[in-house]
């Protein structure tokens, strides 16, 4: 299913929906923080999705106790370092990690630059120690609106060597891409790559609006593209990537079973669709499971899930350059 003799990627993968229940359980305990269980065990259900959730903003609350133990700057440094050493241990060469540095600020009044240096250290460290390459998007959290985008887009900013894309993500439906025309425009005059979480809870003219007019080219999630066919050739035609994340999918209700997800429509059609795991500490899922159950799952042929994955480092935010180093590197064994 996964051909060992090409990159393994994962372009589509939040840090901070990625901090490992142990890490919440002993984070809460060095800073004597109460959390809603005291064991392992007990603390999954909170902190891991147990049963679908009705829609994407319920999904998103479970995110927040990961957040909310992170009381030093140390803390997101170490969440940064293990996800790069979680990314090795799921056998994946190359993992495009983001996340949301006022989002994790937010709980104990960090300084927000403060934060995206922390990620960016623990990050680079964990890259050194595991032999993965990685980069980092940052994200833009639509869900407190526009101008706590800006602030938290100023902190990106000040390190913005460190950053490759920028990334809009939360709550589609409540705050339209309409509401961040400025904030792209300053994250494209910064020469950063973008790519949006559209077509996810919103439609089609969610994907549409994020590739006109905030520069997307590449979509988180992209699921409802399929009701539009202009769009779908649209996309096809000018390799427009779509990041999917199937089990996501089925975990925000935003489609009903893998078995009708649209994924397999996209590669019909010769839209550049890869698979991508999104917050896997929270689904309780990885990349092979994505791979090996949701992918089949899903209706795609061993062909298919093959060519997502040519995908994978076709739509990587790395130059030519890198990325036929980055095959090499994996056909070296
Ligand atoms: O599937 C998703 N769709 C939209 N937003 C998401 C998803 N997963 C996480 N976040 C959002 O990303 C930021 C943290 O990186 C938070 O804003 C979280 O709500
Ligand atoms: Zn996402």
């Amino acid at each position: 299913m996964i051909d060992t003799n090409l990159p393994l990627t994962d372009v589509h993968r939040h840090l901070d929906g990625n901090i490992r229940a142990q890490t919440i359980l002993d984070l809460g305990r060095q800073f004597n923080l109460s959390l809603p269980a005291s064991t392992l065990e007990t603390l999954l259900p909170h902190v891991q999705v147990t049963s679908n959730e009705p829609d994407l903003v319920s999904f998103l609350s479970k995110l927040d106790w990961g957040v909310k133990v992170l009381a030093s700057l140390e803390a997101c440094r170490r969440v940064a370092y293990e996800n790069v050493e979680d990314a090795a241990r799921n056998g994946l060469h190359y993992v495009e990690l983001r996340f949301s540095p006022r989002y994790m600020a937010m709980t104990h009044q960090l300084p927000v630059d403060g934060v995206v240096e922390a990620v960016i250290a623990g990050v680079k460290e964990g890259c050194k120690a595991f032999n993965v390459e990685a980069r980092l998007i940052g994200i833009m959290s639509r869900t407190f609106g526009e101008a706590a985008c800006e602030e938290e887009l100023n902190a990106l900013l000040a390190h913005r060597d460190g950053i490759t894309a920028l990334d809009l993500a939360g709550d589609e439906l409540g705050f339209p891409g309409t509401l961040f025309l400025d904030h792209f425009t300053r994250a494209r005059d910064a020469g950063w790559r973008i790519t949006v979480h559209a077509g996810e809870a919103a439609g089609p003219e969610s994907i549409w609006q994020a590739i006109r007019e905030l520069g997307a080219e590449r979509i988180g999630h992209g699921v409802k593209a399929v009701e539009d066919p202009a769009l779908m050739d649209f996309l096809a035609e000018k390799r427009i990537g779509i990041e999917s994340c199937l089990t996501s999918n089925i975990q925000t209700s935003t489609v009903a079973s893998l078995a009708q997800h649209p994924l397999k429509t996209f590669l019909d059609h010769g839209v550049l669709a890869s698979l991508n795991t999104d917050d896997p500490a929270v689904q309780g899922i990885d990349i092979q499971h994505e791979y090996r159950v949701a992918a089949p799952a899903a209706g795609l042929t061993p062909a298919q899930i093959r060519q997502a994955q040519i995908n994978g480092l076709e739509m990587a935010f790395l130059s030519a350059g890198e990325k036929q180093a980055l095959l090499a590197r994996v056909q070296r064994g």
